[in-house]
Formats: C-alpha cells, structure tokens, sequence
C-alpha cells in the first residue's frame, strides 16, 4: 500500500480537493478530523490541555472551546508548540490505526490530509507522493478572513504560525494550484487523469474504487485506459466524457503516462496546471 501526503496552508483549500477525491470514493484520513477526536472529554489529550491551559478554555458543556483555544495559541508560539506536543502523538497513533484498516481492507492507495506534514516533517519519508494545494497568500489570507471572520492582523497570525506556501512548493512533489474558482481546480485533476505529461491521480481514485486482488498488482493491464475499464467502467466513462477532445486524442494514441506518477527524482510533475 502506498501513501500519499496531502498539505497546503490553512485555508488553501485542502478540504475542498479532499472532498473531490472522496467523491470519487478514494479513501483519506484527515488529520484535522482526528484532531477534533482525540480531544474529546475522554481522551488523554483532554484532561492535559485542561492541565496546562485551564478550565477557561472550556465550554460550558465540558468541550474544549475551540477558537478560545486558537486564539491562544495562534498568538503564542510557544503555547503552539506545548499543543502539538500534546495532540501530534495522538493524532499519529489515531491515524496509523486507521491506516492499517484500509491496508486490512486491500487499498492500494491512501491520502492522509495533514496541514502540517511540512513543518513537522517526520512523515515525509513514510509517503510515496506528497500534493501541495496551493492557492496565491492573497487568496489565502482574503479565504481566511472570510471563512473564519477574522481581522487581516488575526489571519496573517495564522499563516505565519506555518512555512510559507512558496517554501512548500518546493518541498512537494505534486502541486494542486486551488488560487482559481473550484471548477479550475476541478479540472486540474481531471487533466491529470486523461492528459499526457500527467503524473496521473487515476490509480489513486481507481484503486480506492475497487481494489484490485493483490496477486494481479497493477501491472496486470497494460495501459491506463484498460486499467480504468477493468477497475470501474463507469468511472472510466464519466471520466472520458470530462476529457477535452485534445486531451482524448493523446490518451488514444497512447501518449498518457501509464506509470501513473512521474517519479523523477526531485522532478515536479506539471500535470496540474499552474
Ligand atoms: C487550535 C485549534 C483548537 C483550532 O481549532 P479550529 O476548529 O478553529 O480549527 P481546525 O482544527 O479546523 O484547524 C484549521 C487549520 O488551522 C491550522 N492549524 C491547526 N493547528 C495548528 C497548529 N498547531 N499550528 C499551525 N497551524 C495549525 C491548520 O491549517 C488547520 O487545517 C485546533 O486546530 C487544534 O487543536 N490544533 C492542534 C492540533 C493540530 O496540530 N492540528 C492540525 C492537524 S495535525
Ligand atoms: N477554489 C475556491 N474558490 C472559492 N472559494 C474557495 C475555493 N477553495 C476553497 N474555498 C473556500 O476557502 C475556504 C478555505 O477552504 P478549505 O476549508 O477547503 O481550506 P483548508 O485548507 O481545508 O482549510 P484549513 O487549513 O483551515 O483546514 C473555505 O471557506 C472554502 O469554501
């Protein structure tokens, strides 16, 4: 089974291609989901938080409340740091939990969405591929704003308590740019599905579809269209209907990249247009 990393910034949009990619039926842990568990009343990490940062971070019900909570540590860096130490090795072993589960269940692919894959860097060499959603810091901090009603000062604070998107950019080795309206991003992977320098998400979303038996592998069909007919026609179909006529052209003359990724080391992939 392989990993895939899935980062960004806060609010460039990880969710919103994350839900593209469970529609499609892929599988996906999100570690900001795990993050909401594992400080739930009941949990280890619960009773410390309430340790270190008091019963004022609490709601009346006994829940942590949240954005009491991250306007605390957004303005403290260190506060930040003594929150991670507490949750990051829950969230981990949660996570490893439901990694085995899909393993058991026979995928051959598994995005984790994790916001800070970058700056804690210790997953890195566990995923196979890592994918930045980026979207230009204007869009990003004007999308904060919004979404979480906050002023300009509050959301710079939150950007800055990450690495920088560009310095991101480099560290990934797929980029999903989200700067755009949905349905460029949108088109961005299905591009990359069909197209010819594309690094291919398909086997990502395939494979989640209807995992193949193990002892066929992927090597089995020999080019990606037989491999999308063989795994879910229906898929393949809706797919080729989505391909611009350019694009269908390629894929029948069998340009498309049938390895899936492009591997290269240290070479970026340019199927997501930029
Ligand atoms: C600070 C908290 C309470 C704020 O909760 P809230 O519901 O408002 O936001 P949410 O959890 O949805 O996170 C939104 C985004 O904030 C950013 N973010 C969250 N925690 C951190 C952090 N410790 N450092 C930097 N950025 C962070 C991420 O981009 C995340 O996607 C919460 O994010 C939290 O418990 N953070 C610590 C755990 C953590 O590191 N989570 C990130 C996933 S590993
Ligand atoms: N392409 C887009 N066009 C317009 N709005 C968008 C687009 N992508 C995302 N948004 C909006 O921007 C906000 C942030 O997006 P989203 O929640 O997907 O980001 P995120 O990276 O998952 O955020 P976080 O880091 O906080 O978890 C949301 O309000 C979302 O609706």
């Amino acid at each position: 089974m392989f990993l895939v990393g899935l980062s960004g910034g806060i609010a460039s949009g990880k969710s919103t291609v994350v839900a593209v990619f469970r529609e499609l039926g892929c599988a996906v842990i999100d570690a900001d989901v795990i993050a909401r568990e594992v400080v739930q009343p009941h949990f280890k990490a619960y009773q410390q938080i309430v340790q270190y940062f008091g019963t004022e971070i609490l709601l009346e019900s006994g829940e942590i409340n949240r954005e009491a909570l991250g306007n605390i540590i957004f303005s403290h860096p260190e506060k930040r740091q003594l929150l991670n130490s507490i949750t990051h090795p829950e969230i981990q072993k949660e996570m490893l939990k439901q990694i085995l589960k899909y393993f058991v269940l026979g995928y051959r692919y598994v995005i984790l969405d994790i916001p800070l894959l970058f700056e804690t860097n210790r997953l890195t060499k566990f995923m196979k591929h890592t994918v930045l959603v980026y979207c230009d810091p204007r869009t990003q901090l004007a999308r904060l704003m919004k979404r979480n009603g906050l002023s300009r000062a509050e959301a710079e604070a939150r950007v800055a308590s990450q690495l920088p998107l560009d310095e991101k950019r480099r560290l990934a080795s797929h980029i999903i740019d989200n700067s755009g309206d949905r349905e460029s991003t949108r088109r961005q992977r299905l591009l990359s599905q069909g197209g010819t320098d594309l690094p291919g998400w398909y086997p990502v979303s395939a494979g989640a579809l209807r995992p193949p038996p193990r002892c066929l592998g992927w090597q089995v069909p020999p080019s990606r269209g037989a491999l999308a007919e063989w795994l879910c026609p229906a898929l393949s179909q809706h797919l080729w209907s989505r391909l611009t006529p350019d694009a269908r052209e390629r894929c029948r003359y069998g340009q498309a990249n049938p390895q899936g990724f492009n591997d290269a080391p240290g070479q970026q992939t340019g199927c997501w247009q930029r």
